[in-house]
């Protein structure tokens, strides 16, 4: 009988398992929706135990649902950067998690930058100085919790990423480690010599006790015996770089792009690190067998989480389906630009303190011509990204390959074409980020041999090609980019 694969995808969003067949089927699904908290502005926090309860939840329904007894391993993927620490000896959080888009150290990093420290930070670590990545985040609990910083130079407690925090849980405290492509989100991992980096934990006043084992994404990872059956945890990568994998970007040149909570853009540049002269991030699409594949990274900060705005904060619609029908029902955009940088602007801008503007209203305005303004900045935020990586990498792919939650809307997927002038490929795995880490599991269980079984795996579901003239496209653009100079 073939070997079945669970995979954890722990988002943003929701927290997922998902029994995945040896060729990439989904055979169960259960998913719980997360709470997010902003105690003040700028301020994004999770609850790590409902994080944990959740995962656990997701699992254990899974397996009881279908009775599957036959799983060659288990893969975590995770929301990145987002910051736990806890106590080593009772497994208990000293602070909530600070997921990955807070801003509450956008000064400590100003003062980074003004003392001159990018260059050093993004020759080591491929990253920006931004709030985004985990280091401040850790320096912040450090400082801000009576008696943190003394435990932590003890030893006593344990930093890690979602991954490494579930992973430390599943195996009930027995294994404190994470992968090549998170440690790369800290912001303290050398990616060049795979290394915690001694000048850069002195720079930003972090014990190195606090962190984990990094190790390949195909790795045992341990056991857990919290299941119906014991199960080793055998791959793990964050969220996007699993995408990369689920999606077989394993060429050079090749690009996924994932639209969820944020959206993702990453290209295979191959073995050797490359510094981005755009903006763009260099970071670890996958290490296996010590041999590490870099990406260039366009982080955009807010994609689905506009539509959640629009339907909680606004109330516009109940469900982010209505947006596809709301947005159509306009001609076009009529003059309305969105730009959500509810958090800040990510690539290729890097300001923390940029916020979002709504601009072209006029008395004539309605909720759908804010709607397909919405989902229109999909598509422009991600021409911005896709321009800087073309500049960058002298690549102009011929194609894109796409996933996450927003992939569903048909609008958002043509527009995109349209806006790229490039065909958009959707894959027949819709859930990319989980088969990923899925198929990680598989490559250290022996379920697959190599990269070439799982692109195997891959194939389109369906593909858009651009319908919009070129002199549309151009007015569009330049009406995103008057809005975006007003922001900056
Ligand atoms: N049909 C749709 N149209 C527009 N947005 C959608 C649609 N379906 C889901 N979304 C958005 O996609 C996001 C969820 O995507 P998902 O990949 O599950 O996110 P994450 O991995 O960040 O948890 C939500 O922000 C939601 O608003
Ligand atoms: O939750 P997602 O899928 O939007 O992904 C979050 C990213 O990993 C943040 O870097």
């Amino acid at each position: 009988m073939s070997k079945t694969l669970l995979a954890i995808d722990q988002g943003t969003t929701s927290s997922r398992a998902i029994l995945f067949s040896n060729k990439g089927e989904i055979l169960a699904l259960r998913q719980k929706e997360l709470t997010l908290h902003y105690p003040q502005r700028g301020w994004v926090e999770q609850d790590p135990e409902d994080i944990w309860e959740d995962t656990l939840w997701a699992c254990r329904s899974v397996l009881e649902e279908t009775g599957e007894e036959n799983i060659a391993a288990i893969g975590i993927t995770n929301q990145r950067e987002t910051t736990i620490i806890w106590d080593r000896k009772t497994g208990k959080p000293i602070y909530n998690a600070i997921v990955w888009q807070d801003r509450r150290t956008a000064d400590r990093c100003a003062r980074l930058k003004e003392q001159g420290h990018e260059k050093v930070i993004t020759e080591k670590t491929g990253l920006l100085i931004d709030p985004y990545f985990s280091a401040t985040k850790i320096a912040w609990i450090l400082d801000h919790v009576t008696g943190a910083r003394a435990r932590a130079e003890q030893g006593a407690l344990a930093f890690g990423s979602i991954d490494c925090f579930l992973l430390w849980r599943l195996t009930a405290g027995q294994v404190h480690a994470t992968d090549a492509s998170n440690a790369a989100r800290t912001m303290l991992f050398n990616i060049q010599s795979q290394e915690w980096d001694k000048e850069l934990l002195a720079l930003l006043d972090i014990p190195a006790a606090l962190l984990p084992e990094v190790k390949d994404n195909a790795a045992n990872f341990g056991q857990t015996t919290l299941l119906q059956q014991p199960l080793m945890i055998g791959g793990m990568a964050g969220d996007q770089q699993a995408a990369l994998i689920g999606q077989a970007c394993f060429k050079e040149g090749m690009i996924k792009s994932t639209y969820g909570t944020g959206c993702f853009a990453l290209m295979n540049i191959g073995t050797h690190f490359k510094r981005s002269q755009n903006r763009l991030l260099t970071t670890v699409g996958y290490r296996l067998n010590g041999q590490v594949t870099y990406v260039l990274e366009g982080s955009i900060f807010i994609a689905g989480a506009a539509l959640q705005w629009l339907r909680d904060g606004l109330g516009l619609f109940t469900d982010a389906t209505e947006s596809e029908a709301l947005a159509l029902s306009v001609a076009d955009n009529n003059g309305v630009y969105f730009v959500p940088a509810f958090t800040g602007l990510g690539a290729p801008y890097w300001q923390p303190a940029a916020r979002g503007l709504i601009t072209g209203l006029g008395r004539e305005s309605t909720a759908a011509h804010l709607t397909r303004a919405a989902l229109e900045a999909q598509g422009y935020q991600t021409r911005d990204l896709m321009d800087a990586m073309c500049r960058d990498s002298g690549v102009d792919p011929s194609f894109i390959r796409i996933d996450g939650g927003l992939v569903a809307n048909e609008f958002v997927c043509q527009f995109l074409a349209d806006m790229l002038d490039k065909p958009i490929e959707i894959p027949q795995v819709t859930e990319s980020t989980a088969w990923g880490a899925a198929a990680l599991a598989g490559l250290q269980a022996g379920v697959f041999n190599g990269l070439s079984d799982i692109a195997g795996h891959w194939s389109a579901a369906r593909r858009y090609a651009p319908q919009m003239d070129a002199t549309q496209r151009a007015a569009l653009y330049k009406g995103w980019k008057n809005a975006i100079q007003k922001v900056l």
